[in-house]
């Protein structure tokens, strides 16, 4: 890999953008080894939860601006869509993500950041969407996931101006999950990651997918889907562990099966 480090510390996977000296800009080769490095930790048994994070003072300023003047409007297409589905693909994976944001989180950076499933930034952590600044707009996901996450005033007020907002407004707004100082963000990432890894994994992959697909389905289609994914838990094993242990006044152990 020459743009990510894949570190395993079972449950935990880490994935670190590796491009410090471009703010972890992510350019194709960095899309396709991302894609390679989720694959691994999704095929590993060991691996509950997955970690996304930079090294450097950036988790990543966004696509590779360098490139776009390679692009035409035909390979621009291509570019955005390959970032696109790669965060689609990142937004799917049925184990838990976390971007651990350690520093700017823009454009392209804070696309990936939106497509995991939790986002914990360090106080010092800047977001945005800058894109209008350099003429164009955000290309991997940013102009819907920004508004899901909240709401269509603010998503559009941080679009059309591509100001930067502190990691603690964008906590208010409920960009991020939690908001920590830099010093604490590898362990208070890490607890939380650990409280992730220790829930039945069949329940988590379902809620996930409730969850992605039930926003954009009618709310009927939703609740149904709801419903017949309790055909699905109460034949795993977990749930009777988990209702057994209740009963029993002890803390489950959840097998993921
Ligand atoms: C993030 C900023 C504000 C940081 O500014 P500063 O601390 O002053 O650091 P710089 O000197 O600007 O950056 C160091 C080094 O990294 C290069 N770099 C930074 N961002 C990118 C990038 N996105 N692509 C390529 N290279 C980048 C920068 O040119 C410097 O290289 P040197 O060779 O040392 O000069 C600031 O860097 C900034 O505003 N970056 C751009 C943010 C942005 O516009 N992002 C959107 C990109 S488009 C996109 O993501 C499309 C997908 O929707």
């Amino acid at each position: 890999m020459e743009t990510i480090v894949v570190k395993k510390e079972a449950p935990l996977g880490w994935i670190y953008l590796n491009r410090p000296d471009r703010l972890n800009a992510i350019n194709q080769q960095m899309i396709k080894e991302l894609r390679q490095g989720i694959d691994e930790f999704l095929a590993d048994q060991e691996v509950k939860v997955i970690i996304i994070t930079g090294n450097g003072k950036a988790f990543s300023a966004g696509a590779d601006i360098s490139q776009f003047k390679e692009l035409n409007g035909y390979t621009a297409w291509q570019f955005a869509k390959s970032g696109r589905e790669l965060m689609d693909y990142i937004e799917n994976v049925n184990k838990p993500t976390i971007a651990m944001i350690n520093g700017y989180a823009l454009g392209g950076g804070l696309e990936l950041a939106m497509a995991c499933d939790i986002r914990i930034a360090a106080e010092e952590a800047q977001l945005g969407l800058p894109e209008i600044n350099l003429g164009i707009y955000p290309g991997f996901g940013g102009t819907q996931r920004l508004v899901r996450l909240v709401g269509k005033g603010k998503a559009l007020e941080m679009m059309l101006t591509g100001d930067r907002i502190p990691a603690k407004e964008a906590e208010r707004i409920g960009l991020v999950n939690k908001v920590v100082p830099l010093a604490n963000l590898e362990q208070e990432t890490r607890n939380f990651a650990m409280k992730l890894a220790e829930k039945p994994p069949v329940s988590v992959a379902l809620i996930k997918l409730l969850v992605n697909q039930g926003i954009d389905l009618p709310i009927l289609a939703g609740l149904n889907m709801e419903s017949l994914g309790w055909g699905v838990v109460f034949s795993t094993e977990d749930e009777k562990e988990g209702v057994n242990a209740f009963l029993e006044k002890r803390k489950a152990q959840f097998k993921g099966k």
